[in-house]
């Protein structure tokens, strides 16, 4: 396959500037109350009936996106690819592969997305490459050659024996063979996309130059996928290492110095308290967002438990991130629902409420979408994004989910949630304007009653769950302090009703929203502790499932009593009384 490469400087010529960000405003903390969206490229619009998606397509739908109150888009690899783990297995990091489109494409995508106000994040898969890529044939055809000693190659597999593996449907060890070479790779992931070697500075260096080649266009963000898996040693996790983070922190203040707004993710599925030194320190800053894996699964168990301790419990392992840091929030993205984050008996839990057939399931996880695994119910779609919205943290929304898309458990992998994207009913939904019998990118979803579901019928239903997630994303937008306020769990006294404020800190003491949430399926009665809000005036912000709701208080004991419908959720403005001094 060709490969479509961007200009770039030779070495040792200083650096293009970036691209201006035409559209944009100048907020550099614009990713704190933003809603970002996974837009899966093959599967999102295909504009010139090849059957796969491309930059064309996406930017064909950009008005859509605009509409629905996306502000940032997150585009997975588009790189040249095998393909062999959905673009995650690059075989050239400054292509971009021609079923995608052409450089020119690109730039229009990220120039009309600016034009709309909406930034774009791009992924950038620094832990491993294909072994397709040249860096990997050179290293292995040629030990003493340049490359030789960019991946990660031993006599013995009997190294780094402490270290988990990741992918445990389909690898039996993080260590291949490799006969042309005569000694073992290292890699983390499927045995085709060999670890780079970050103890070798040639590495580091050709990566940063990657990065910044991508800057350079303009882009707002990058996504670093699979980041704590740099570096390796002896005797350890192989995970998280200082010298994995002495990488982050080198790129970070590379992208600050050279292309200062630039935002990266950390994609690090680990615990809270090991993901918050993925921020850095402000000294040494690393990444602006980091994904918070573990709250999703307890979303999802919240509700079958009908009890929010477990919510509670792991936003109360959450420590405290620096100023310059915010968490990103997701219900579900372009993988399994990850439960690696889930003790055995919470993951044994899941298994039984949400894949009770071995086919839902994938590696350490649930290869499933959301409104399936919610059985379809609006009123658990709806309070799920109620409180993805007000937790702390910027959410990312998958695609096709705000139409609640359906999921095929007969494809393999995680492609059963990857399917082309269902725009209207015209042929392959709008998806590709290809003949009828071409094979598009992944089979549409073909299961009655999931197979209908589209945009333009959502978007003419006014009572429609796309509409009604609109609404939700607009609420959140005329109420910033959801992105930039602190976060406080409130006491209930009911298990199954979550309560916590998020609130600004002004001299003039602020606004402060509470925010609650019923994850029970019964109606119940909960009276929430606010000792420093007596009195409080309230307005109402949100409140669904739509209906009657009654008027509340605060009392002057600084508790508020509250009956939630099954499912409920409340957003309520508190503004203290001004008291004369
Ligand atoms: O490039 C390899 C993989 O990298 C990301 O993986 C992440 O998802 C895994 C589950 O599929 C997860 O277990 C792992 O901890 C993450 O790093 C990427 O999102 C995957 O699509 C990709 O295969
Ligand atoms: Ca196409």
């Amino acid at each position: 396959m060709t490969s479509t490469a961007l200009p770039t400087s030779p070495p040792g010529v200083p650096a293009l500037p970036p691209a201006p960000r035409t559209g944009l405003g100048e907020d550099p903390q614009w990713f704190r109350t933003a809603v970002f969206y996974e837009a899966l490229l093959r599967s999102f619009a295909d504009s010139d009936g090849d059957g796969v998606g491309d930059f064309r397509g996406l930017t064909s739908r950009l008005d859509y996106l605009a509409w629905l109150g996306v502000d940032a888009i997150w585009v997975p690899p588009f790189y040249p690819s095998p393909m062999r783990d959905g673009g995650y297995d690059i075989s050239d990091y400054t292509g971009i592969d021609p079923r995608y489109g052409t450089v020119e494409d690109f730039e229009e995508m990220v120039h009309e997305a600016h034009a709309r106000g909406i930034r774009v994040v791009i992924d950038m898969v620094l832990n491993h490459t294909s072994d397709a890529h040249p860096w990997f044939q050179a290293s292995r055809s040629d030990p003493e050659g340049p490359y030789g000693d960019f991946y990660v190659w031993s006599d013995s597999d009997e190294v780094y024996v402490g270290t988990r593996i990741i992918f445990v449907d389909t690898e039996s060890s993080n260590w291949t063979w490799d006969e042309e070479r005569g000694q073992f790779f290292w890699h983390r992931f499927f045995s085709h996309q060999p670890d780079l070697n970050y103890d070798n500075p040639a590495v580091v260096e050709a990566v940063t130059d990657v990065v910044r080649f991508w800057a350079r266009t303009g882009v707002d963000g990058f996504r670093l996928d699979a980041i704590p898996y740099l570096v390796e040693r002896e005797g350890t996790s192989s995970e998280n290492l200082p010298g994995t983070h002495a990488i982050v922190a080198r790129l970070a203040a590379v992208l600050a110095e050279e292309f200062p707004g630039t935002i990266t993710i950390a994609e690090a599925n680990q615990m809270p308290s090991e993901v918050v030194a993925y921020f850095g320190t402000p000294d040494a800053p690393e990444c602006t967002m980091c994904f918070h894996f573990p709250v999703m699964p307890r979303i999802f168990r919240s509700l079958r438990e009908g009890r929010a301790d477990s919510i509670r419990q792991v936003l109360a392992e959450t420590p405290e991130i620096p100023a310059h840091g915010q968490w990103g929030t997701f219900l579900r993205n372009h993988d399994e629902l990850t439960l690696e984050m889930v003790s055995d008996d919470e993951r044994a839990l899941m298994y039984g409420w949400y894949a009770p057939e071995g086919r839902m399931r994938a590696n350490v996880g649930i290869r499933r979408r959301l409104s399936p695994l919610l059985g379809d119910s609006r009123d658990e779609i709806m309070l799920a994004h109620a409180l993805l919205l007000s937790l702390p943290g910027s959410p990312c929304l998958y695609y096709g989910d705000e139409i609640g898309m359906g999921e095929s458990i007969w494809l393999e992998d995680r492609d059963a949630v990857r399917t082309p994207m269902q725009w209207d009913r015209s042929a392959h939904m709008g998806f590709s304007a290809a003949p009828e019998t071409t094979a598009l990118t992944l089979p549409l979803i073909s299961a009655p009653g999931w197979a209908e579901r589209n945009v333009a019928d959502a978007l003419a239903d006014p009572g429609s769950l796309l509409h009604a997630l609109r609404d939700l994303l607009a609420v959140r937008r005329r109420h910033p302090v959801l992105g930039r306020g602190s976060f406080l769990m409130r006491l209930s006294s009911h298990a199954a009703v979550l309560a916590h404020t998020r609130q600004d800190t002004t001299p003039d003491g602020g606004t402060a929203l509470l925010c609650l949430a019923n994850v029970g399926d019964e109606e119940c009665r909960a009276v929430i502790d606010l000792p420093e809000m007596a009195g409080a005036r309230i307005d109402v912000v949100l409140a669904g499932p739509e209906g009657a709701h009654e008027d509340v208080v605060v009392g002057e004991d600084g508790r508020l009593g509250i009956t939630l419908p099954p499912r409920g959720y409340r957003w309520l403005s508190l503004s203290l009384p001004v008291r004369e001094s």
